[in-house]
């Protein structure tokens, strides 16, 4: 298989464990820029009455839902053209972006998730399993230990519902990979991976970025269908078919602007 960003020992520890780990996969300039605007985009979400899609309601946080709508800087995150190789990678020569939002999980707050996996769908195309979805995450500061990781279950991607291990506290699930990263640290994981929010005991605001991304045949979203104004000023080939504007199964044109 030919890989476009993705080293061999990346994809097969991709394919063990149903996510991977990028560290340093934003400059520190990218990181401020992105940080930055996360502040503006929630102070701006706030002024406009907190709203937030019915399907996209966490407890526990500030989430915005449809981050894109509110500053071109994370409609220029959700193509970065690194991930967008990586994606190749793991996703195919079309997909699409299905949802995306900014997450501000405070100190002192329980998990905004208990265990679960995204999606229970399995997908096959030509024989071969392909992800339902890969979602994207992008944090812009350091997250302690305790600081209400987002956490795996490595190879979980491969397991069924019924062998899913069920716990009390989400800290408590047997042998869970917390993602204690830092701020630059990009994470993709397999729709099919098991995963939670743990509680956030620190002192620190967990602060990230989330996209998620599916096969171009995939629908976005309820809620975070892309408004005709975000339409109407998508002119790159990659920026209409992350925005489900185009009607190819495979364009590796998108790849090269
Ligand atoms: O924010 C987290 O740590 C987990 C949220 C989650 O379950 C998700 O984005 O699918
Ligand atoms: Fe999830």
């Amino acid at each position: 298989m030919k890989l476009h960003a993705l080293t061999d020992e990346q994809y097969l520890s991709w394919e063990r464990d149903g996510f991977l780990v990028m560290e340093n996969f934003l400059t520190a300039e990218e990181i401020k820029k992105y940080d930055d605007g996360l502040d503006s985009v929630v102070k701006l979400w706030k002024e406009r009455g907190s709203y937030n899609s019915e399907h996209a309601q966490l407890a526990n946080v500030d989430q915005v839902s449809a981050i894109i709508e509110y500053d071109d800087l994370f409609v220029e995150l959700m193509e970065h053209p690194r991930m967008m190789k990586t994606l190749r990678d793991l996703l195919g020569d079309a997909f699409v972006m299905i949802d995306n939002d900014g997450l501000l999980k405070y100190p002192q707050q329980k998990a905004h998730t208990s265990w679960h996996r995204d999606t229970g769908n399995d997908l096959y195309v030509n024989g071969t399993r392909i992800p339902f979805m890969v979602k994207v995450f992008y944090f812009l500061a350091d997250v302690p230990y305790d600081g209400g990781c987002l956490s795996f279950l490595p190879g979980s991607h491969k397991m069924r519902n019924d062998q899913l291990p069920k716990v009390g506290e989400p800290e408590d699930m047997p042998g869970h990979v917390r993602m204690n990263v830092k701020a630059g640290t990009a994470v993709a994981f397999h729709g099919s991976t098991y995963h939670s929010a743990l509680n956030n005991f620190s002192s620190r605001t967990r602060r990230s970025v989330i996209y998620n991304y599916a096969p171009m045949f995939l629908r976005t979203w309820p809620g975070y269908e892309p408004s005709e104004a975000l339409q109407a000023k998508a002119s790159t080939r990659m920026r209409q078919m992350l925005l489900g504007m185009l009607p190819w199964m495979s364009d590796p044109k998108a790849f090269e602007e």
